[in-house]
């Protein structure tokens, strides 16, 4: 499972976690603006948006998880396995592959509005990266600071929907995920009231009784509904400690420790990672099942006119900070 989100104060975050049971060997890519990009069936691209976020790096080419680029725009894939299907090559149409589809929008778009023109000609295809690397199935978030959509290639065609609480999990399909919500429209972060009439004394003896019902599971309809109800309500200073700080606790909301969500004998997911970009400004920050410290990398340190990627290990370990 996975669960992704955004947040605005002053700047706009965007952010993950990714769950999973193994890591692929995640590295943080950054595609400058001059790394020459080769699409297998739309052509060459010499120059485009620079792109920062998590991806496997297989030879030189960066296959992202999530990511966003200079323009602020942010883009993730989450599983949505058994629903997602990618179609055959067509002509007259932009075929993109599916491990193509974030290289595809961050290199070009500056804006939502820009996204939704391109999706008008996309055709996402079934060609997989290699033997290696097959389809994975996913639908997309795409954000900028002002809107959101989520993007699911499905047999019956793509879908492109209006996202507005911005934010996405896994199955189902997403117009039931919003469907879902209306059974919840009764939460709230106040105390409840007492609506059982004169003469019944009922007393709200907890705080946090208004969002009683909740949904605590791990699944994905329970996360979707969980980080909602977090990121709608969400309250933060607008400093970039505060910001940043509070996004990773809207994502901690649906964290998944090892040991709750067995999907094989022994072999349990749990969350990977969790990042949080702040797409004005470039910076991805991310901290990890291992390693509970915020790390950085800002890619406005590097050469952005370079042609070649830039990689940066994903830290591990717990620094715990001794005080005595
Ligand atoms: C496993 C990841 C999704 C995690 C997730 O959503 N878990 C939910 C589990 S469940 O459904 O709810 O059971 C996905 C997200 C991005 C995917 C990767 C990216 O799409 C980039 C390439 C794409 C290649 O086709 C396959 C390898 C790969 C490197 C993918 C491996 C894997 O499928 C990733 C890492």
């Amino acid at each position: 499972m996975c669960t992704a989100a955004t947040y605005k104060t002053k700047d706009f975050y965007f952010g993950r976690t990714l769950d999973y049971e193994f890591s692929y060997g995640d590295q943080i890519a950054i595609t400058p603006r001059n790394y020459p990009l080769h699409f297998r069936h739309a052509g060459d691209m010499e120059n485009h948006y620079a792109i920062i976020g998590m991806a496997h790096v297989a030879g030189d080419y960066p296959l992202y998880y999530d990511a966003i680029n200079e323009k602020g725009v942010g883009m993730a894939g989450l599983n949505f396995v058994g629903n997602a299907a990618y179609a055959d090559v067509w002509s007259g149409v932009d075929n993109i592959a599916q491990f193509e589809f974030i290289p595809w929008i961050l290199s070009q778009c500056s804006s939502i509005v820009e996204v939704r023109k391109l999706l008008g000609q996309i055709n996402i295809v079934n060609t997989p990266f290699s033997e290696q690397f097959p389809l994975a199935q996913l639908h997309w978030i795409i954000s900028d600071e002002k809107e959101s959509i989520t993007v699911e290639s499905m047999a019956d065609g793509m879908h492109i929907y209006d996202n507005p609480l911005g934010v996405l999990t896994n199955n189902p399909p997403f117009p039931q995920q919003m469907f879902q919500l209306n059974n919840y429209m009764h939460l709230s972060p106040k105390q409840p009231e007492n609506n059982f009439g004169n003469g019944i004394e009922l007393n709200a003896y907890s705080r946090g009784m208004g969002a009683l019902g909740l949904p605590g599971d791990l699944s994905s309809s329970s996360r979707f509904v969980r980080v909602a109800f977090t990121k709608v309500n969400s309250f933060s200073g607008e400093s970039e400690e505060e910001s940043v700080s509070q996004f990773f606790h809207i994502l901690g909301s649906v964290d998944q420790q090892r040991g709750c969500c067995e999907v094989s004998d022994g072999k349990y997911e749990i969350t990977l990672y969790t990042s949080c970009c702040n797409a004005t400004k470039g910076i991805y920050y991310y901290n990890t099942y291992e390693n509970h410290q915020i790390s950085a990398v800002d890619m406005h340190r590097e050469d952005l006119e370079s042609q070649k990627l830039i990689c940066y290990p994903v830290i591990q370990g717990e620094k715990i900070n001794f005080q005595n």
